[in-house]
C-alpha cells in the first residue's frame, strides 16, 4: 500500500518509521511519504492560510495551495489543463483522498477494514480552522473518492494526530502486517461496529485475593465461549448501547452460532 500524507508538519510522521509501521515499510508492505504543503507555495512567506470569507475568528487553509499539491500527488491535469503524464510515481489505482475533520462522519472499524484493502491512500491534514470546503467538493467532482472522517467528538489542533489514529487502525488489518494474524480475527466481532470485547484475564488465577471468573478455569470451551458472549452483550448494552442499535441481526445470529 502506498500512503501519501500532506501536512505543514511532515516531521510529525517520522514516528511512523518505528516499530510495526517501520517493519512493514522495510518489508515493502507499506510505502509512506510525508509531504510539506508549503512546498507548493510560491510566496516569500510560504503562506497556506487566509482569513475566513464572511468574517469570523481564525484562519482557513487556502484552496489554491492544496490544489497544486493534490493535482500533483493525484496525477491530475494541472490548472492549465495539460494532462499530467503518468509516472512511476502515479500508482495504477486511483487513491482515496482522506481529510480528518471534526465535522464529519465517525471513522469506524468498518472504514478501517475497507481502506486496509486499498492500494493508495492520500491524507490531507487540516490546521487552523480547517481547509476551504471547496477542496473536497472539487476533487469529488474530478471523480476522486474523497472521504472526510472524524475520529471522535473533540477538536484537535490539526489533522496529524487523527491521521496517525486512522493509519494505525487501517495498516494493522493489512495481510502480513501483524506477526500473529489471529490477533485480529477475534476482533472481527467488535471490529465491525458489533460488540465490545469481553473482559480479559491472565495468570495468576487469583491475584491479591481477586479470582478470575470460575467458568474460565473449567476447560469447557463451549461454556467459556457462551460466558464471553453473554458478557460482550451485557457490557455493550451498559457501556455503548448505541453499538447495539447498529448491530444487524446477521451479526447477532453469527454471534449466537459462534457459541
Ligand atoms: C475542518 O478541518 C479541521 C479543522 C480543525 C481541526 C482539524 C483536525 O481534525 C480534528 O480536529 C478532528 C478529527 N476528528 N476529530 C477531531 C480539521
Amino acid at each position: 500500500m502506498k500512503i501519501d500524507i500532506v501536512s505543514v508538519f511532515p516531521e510529525y510522521f517520522e514516528v511512523l518509521n518505528l516499530s510495526l509501521m517501520g517493519k512493514a515499510q522495510s518489508k515493502g508492505l507499506l510505502e509512506i511519504t510525508a509531504h510539506n504543503l508549503r512546498d507548493w507555495t510560491h510566496d516569500v512567506h510560504h503562506s497556506v492560510d487566509d482569513t475566513p470569507v464572511g468574517g469570523g475568528a481564525g484562519m482557513v487553509m487556502k484552496p489554491e495551495v492544496w490544489a497544486e499539491c493534490l493535482d500533483e500527488l493525484l496525477g491530475l491535469a494541472d490548472a492549465a489543463g495539460t494532462a499530467a503524464q503518468p509516472t512511476s510515481e502515479t500508482s495504477s489505482a486511483a487513491p482515496v483522498l482522506i481529510f480528518p475533520n471534526p465535522s464529519a462522519p465517525l471513522f469506524t472499524q468498518r472504514d478501517a477494514t475497507e481502506l486496509s484493502r486499498t492500494e493508495h491512500l492520500l491524507f490531507g491534514c487540516g490546521r487552523y480552522e480547517g481547509y476551504d470546503s471547496r477542496i473536497p467538493d472539487y476533487y469529488r467532482a474530478q471523480g476522486i473518492d474523497v472521504r472526510e472522517y472524524s475520529i471522535g467528538d473533540y477538536v484537535l489542533n490539526g489533522g496529524e494526530v487523527a491521521v496517525s489514529v486512522m493509519l494505525e487502525a487501517i495498516t494493522r488489518l493489512m495481510p502480513g502486517f501483524m506477526g500473529n494474524p489471529d490477533s485480529i480475527v477475534e476482533e472481527s466481532y467488535t471490529g465491525e461496529g458489533a460488540l465490545l470485547e469481553h473482559r480479559q484475564y491472565t495468570k495468576p488465577a487469583v491475584w491479591r485475593g481477586i479470582s478470575v471468573p470460575e467458568v474460565l478455569l473449567s476447560g469447557d470451551h463451549g461454556k467459556v465461549d457462551r460466558f464471553r458472549r453473554d458478557e460482550e452483550l451485557a457490557r455493550t448494552n451498559e457501556i455503548r448501547p448505541d453499538l447495539i442499535a447498529r448491530l444487524d441481526c446477521k451479526a447477532l445470529d453469527k454471534a449466537d452460532r459462534k457459541t
